[in-house]
């Protein structure tokens, strides 16, 4: 995936001014920056949520996204989501997903309504609905948003497996503390990308 020249202003207030980034396969790429630093609206545009008012994003394969806020149907189940977004992604069965519920702990809540969840447990589906069609690109906002500390690391464990499998992976955050975990870093400050994709290993 790569994006050139992307620009994004919300009325007066100019968020993105020329963001030019890569993500290539096989790499985890981190981007922080302070709140408001313009994070999810870069993501929001590299998925296509949200049209930039100028630049290109290109992308082939498939593609999982793992939006800040999560979006999910009280009133389902956990299976019922995994069934719907199978059905969305075109997926003949649950087995990728069940091993990600399986490696982030939350397989025991299969058959329990989404509207009783934990915030943490909840997060851990949001991710498993992200990945459970094995994209060659995903885009996590925030992921680990309410994990605790065992399923952080789980949570890295599973990042790391995807690197090793040649995928994409682009985590955005506003903590600097897993740079280490990171091939790549970028600070968005002032609209623009700053570390220019140096290597942090
Ligand atoms: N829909 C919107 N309308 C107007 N302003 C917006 C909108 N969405 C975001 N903004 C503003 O754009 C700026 C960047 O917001 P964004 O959510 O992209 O930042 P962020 O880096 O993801 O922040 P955080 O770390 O707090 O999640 C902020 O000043 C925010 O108030």
């Amino acid at each position: 995936m790569e994006a050139e020249g992307v620009h994004h202003s919300y009325g007066v207030r100019r968020v993105l001014r020329g963001i030019d980034v890569a993500l290539p396969a096989g790499s985890v790429v981190g981007i922080v920056g302070e709140n408001g630093a313009g994070k999810s609206t870069l993501l929001k545009i590299l998925s296509g949520e949200l049209r930039p008012d100028r630049g290109v994003v290109r992308h082939g394969g498939r593609f999982g996204y793992c939006p800040q806020q999560v979006v999910l149907n009280d009133a389902f189940t956990v299976r019922q989501h995994l069934d719907f977004f199978a059905a969305a992604y075109d997926v003949a069965d649950l087995r990728r997903a069940e091993e990600v519920m399986e490696i982030l702990g939350f397989d025991q809540y299969a058959d329990v309504l989404v509207g009783t969840l934990s915030g943490g447990t909840r997060q851990k589906l949001n991710l498993t609905l992200a990945v459970m069609h094995d994209p060659q690109v995903l885009l996590l906002d925030e992921p680990y948003q309410g994990f605790d500390w065992e399923t952080y690391l789980r949570f890295w464990d599973l990042v790391g497996d995807l690197r090793v499998a040649g995928r994409s992976v682009l985590v955005v955050s506003h903590l600097a503390y897993d740079t280490d975990r990171l091939d790549q870093v970028w600070r968005l400050r002032d609209g623009v990308l700053h570390g220019r994709q140096e290597d942090v290993r």
